[in-house]
């Protein structure tokens, strides 16, 4: 009984700890997650690759909740390895939670996918479904959701983070009820710097968040109108402060870029060139961001999701 799975990471639209009001969208970074399940086994191992020191309790727990939904109890092992640097504001815990996730359900023989006949933005998600699965991709979401908050590792339960890695694209959240309030799909060019310092979600000053709970409203308004990325700029500058990170890396790039923003509790900054934005230009903000200490990545943004690998 082995499934293997693949969940993209994602940049920040609208920060969720001031109001529990998120926004995020999926890039093409991933996290891929090995499930071995063992039904004489009753725990579950973790391991994640490349970091043997770091906490395992989220895939623990993802495995363990997904066979106690959908199979019968059965322990076994998990492994992931990533491209999503660790508590790097990178989605690194809800892309791992959703591999995880997903290849429970493959260990299962659960099929997973999107069903249709959903209503609301839910429905915009249905417009790809091609089956009738025993799991959606939204209800495998929300357990790995629940095991984040179970483990510890998230202020909000981070529905915001957890949707735009499980289904691509842009997602608007309320992740005080696990909603999805709108999603969409974008096609930008992105830019991330990631410092060498991290910054673990768990340890954010939420307080700080709350007092820029006005400038968060402002955000979500913009993001509801779907104008993503100038929601994004006015997000990184707003929380960058409440976080404590230098608003610099943005304000330098904003000439050259439809969005940026610090993204999650940072501390990696994202920008974003819609190509039909004719002012933009990556290459010139990649010139001022390699200056600085840490790493600089070009990719793009994915509207697929999150995967079980059959290869
Ligand atoms: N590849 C991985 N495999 C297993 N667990 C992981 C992996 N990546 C992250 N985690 C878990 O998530 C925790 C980090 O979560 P945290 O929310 O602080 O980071 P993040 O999701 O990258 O940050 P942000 O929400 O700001 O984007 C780690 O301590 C670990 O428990
Ligand atoms: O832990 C959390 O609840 C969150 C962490 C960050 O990624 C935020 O960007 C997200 O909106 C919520």
């Amino acid at each position: 009984m082995e499934g293997r799975a693949a969940a993209l990471g994602a940049g920040t639209v609208l920060n969720a700890l001031a109001t529990g009001t998120g926004s995020a969208f999926g890039i093409d970074v991933e996290t891929r997650a090995t499930v071995e399940l063992d039904p004489d086994a009753d725990d579950v191992t973790g391991e994640i690759a490349a970091a043997p020191t770091a906490d395992t309790e989220l895939i623990e727990r993802c495995v363990a909740l997904a066979t106690e939904r959908w199979g019968d109890g059965e322990g076994g092992t998990v492994r992931t390895d990533s491209d999503v640097p660790l508590a790097a504001g990178l989605k690194s815990s809800s892309a791992a939670a959703n591999a995880t996730v997903l290849a429970t359900c493959a260990a299962l023989d659960v099929t997973v996918g999107d069903r249709s006949g959903g209503v609301g933005a839910e429905a915009a998600v249905d417009a790809a479904a091609t089956d009738d699965p025993d799991v959606t991709r939204l209800e495998a979401c929300r357990l790995g959701v629940t095991a984040a908050r179970e483990a510890g590792v998230t202020a909000t339960g981070a529905f915001d983070d957890a949707s735009a890695s499980m289904l691509g694209g842009v997602t608007l959240t309320d992740n005080a009820a696990d909603e999805l309030v709108r999603r969409d799909v974008v096609d930008w060019d992105v830019l991330v710097w990631t410092p060498p310092e991290r910054a673990y979600s768990a340890d954010a000053d939420v307080a700080r968040c709350e007092n820029v709970a006005p400038m968060a409203d402002l955000v979500a308004e913009l993001a509801r109108e779907g104008r993503y990325a100038t929601a994004m700029s006015v997000n990184g500058l707003a929380f960058s402060a409440a976080l404590g990170f230098s608003p610099e890396p943005a304000v330098e790039a904003m000439p050259h870029v439809t969005g940026v923003s610090l993204s999650g509790t940072g501390p990696s900054v994202v920008a974003v060139s819609d190509p039909t934005d004719p002012g933009t230009d990556l290459d010139r903000v990649r010139d001022l961001w390699d200056d600085r200490e840490g790493t600089v990545r070009s990719t793009t943004t994915r509207s697929d999701g999150a995967r079980i690998l059959t290869d």
